[in-house]
């Protein structure tokens, strides 16, 4: 079983997250941890704060001399914008001279004010802050170091920004996730690329925001992760929980999704092949990898879609000062136009997470050899069946 706790607020002094489970031998560095923060980052739409922050790693605890001891990985993101913040986020008691007090629609503020008992926003929107999805990421690359093991690799691109989406549906491979990277809205085809750079552009001119649509894609995923014996053993389960606790994410698709909905049976369900070579195959992948909760070893596809971001540049959505009751708005002079291409990268995350989980409760071990050889054994295993 794999777990793990992410704590720290925004402009705390810095995110925290404990892996526990992860087998011991796994050859973990310092830069593969960075370069999937790094990736988080990225994106055009992003506001200026992902500029001038930056994300200082520290390897707590679980790993010595590159390699994984089988304890509780510990991993410490420190804020360096923590000696701006030192006064406004302290831990000792004290108030702000100013709270906030002017909730802004579809973020977490009034309802976390009204449910936690406090008067200022501040004290909500800093746990509410995606900015937390920079631990699940450090937990991430771990779990995609222990996938690499077993030959599984996930890959996602946006597949829509607003308005503009992508035409017919070619998916990246693990071989064309460098080039998905090279795009600054991680959109596979240059000329939907272009079309969303403008969208964009345009949104963030008249101080409004976008949403979209990632695809997220697990290549090499072996046949039953996953059980179709009880409710929350089921991988579909597991993976529409794990997407949609991403901030601002509001719907998941497993393969064709909604749209099988308006199909018949005859064109939904994807038919079984057997090869003598490769064994038992799909002609389609409808499903997008899932039958009755289990992988059935084609790539797992899920489609991610995030609203339109909730802080705008332009003071045009109404809310009630809570101190005064009085009508106002609620703005701010910086955020994010869009974090689609983010949470692209925190989706993958979230898939690597469930996936990993899921094969440490199949495999086991105590070692990633162990684990490797449980999970060959089995592959092997299924030869012919
Ligand atoms: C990577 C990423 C960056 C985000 N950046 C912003 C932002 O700059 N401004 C904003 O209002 N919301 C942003 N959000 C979304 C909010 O965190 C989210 O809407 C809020 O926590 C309320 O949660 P809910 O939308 O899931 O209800 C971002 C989300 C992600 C995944
Ligand atoms: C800090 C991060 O994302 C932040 C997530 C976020 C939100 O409301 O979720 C709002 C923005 O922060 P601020 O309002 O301070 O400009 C983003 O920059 C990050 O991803 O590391």
């Amino acid at each position: 079983m794999l777990r793990f706790l992410t704590a720290g607020e925004s402009h705390g002094q810095a995110l925290v997250v404990v892996v526990e489970g992860l087998p011991a031998g796994m050859a973990i560095t310092e830069e593969q941890i960075g370069s999937e923060l790094a990736r988080r980052r990225l994106g055009y739409g992003r506001g200026p704060r992902m500029r001038f922050e930056q994300d200082r790693l520290t390897l707590v605890g679980g790993i010595r001399h590159g390699v994984t001891l089988g304890s509780p990985v510990a991993i410490e993101i420190a804020n360096t914008e923590w000696p701006k913040w030192e006064q406004e986020m302290s831990p000792a008691p004290g108030r702000t001279e100013k709270p906030l007090t002017k909730p802004r629609p579809g973020h977490a503020d009034l309802v976390g004010m009204q449910k936690y008992g406090f008067d200022d926003a501040r004290n909500i929107l800093e746990r509410a802050s995606a900015r937390e999805t920079a631990a699940r990421v450090a937990a991430g690359a771990l779990a995609k170091v222990l996938l690499a093991e077993l030959g599984v690799a996930i890959v996602s691109h946006v597949v829509a920004m607003g308005p503009v989406t992508t035409k017919g549906d070619r998916r990246p491979g693990p071989a064309d996730l460098e080039a998905v990277d090279a795009s600054e809205v991680r959109c596979f085809d240059p000329e939907v690329e272009a079309a969303m750079i403008a969208e964009i552009k345009a949104a963030a001119k008249v101080g409004d925001s976008l949403g979209g649509v990632v695809e997220v894609i697990g290549y090499g995923v072996p046949v039953g992760l996953g059980s179709h014996v009880h409710w929350d053993r089921k991988l579909d389960g597991l993976l529409g929980q794990a997407m949609l606790s991403i901030q601002a994410v509001k719907g998941v698709e497993l393969g064709d999704g909604f749209d099988v909905a308006h199909r018949r049976g005859s064109e939904a369900h994807d038919p079984i092949t057997w090869d003598p070579a490769t064994g038992y195959g799909r002609e389609s992948n409808w499903s997008g990898g899932l039958e009755g909760g289990m992988t059935t070893g084609e790539p797992l596809v899920a489609r991610v879609a995030m609203k339109p971001l909730s802080t705008l540049n332009r003071p045009v959505l109404k809310t009630v000062d809570t101190v005064t009751k009085e009508e106002t708005v609620s703005f701010k002079e910086r955020t994010d136009v869009t974090a689609v291409p983010a949470m692209g990268v925190v989706a993958e995350t979230m898939m690597a997470l469930v996936l990993a989980g899921e094969a440490l409760r199949k495999f086991g071990g105590d070692t990633v050899a162990e684990l490797r050889r449980n999970h060959d054994a089995y592959v092997q295993s299924l030869d012919g069946r």
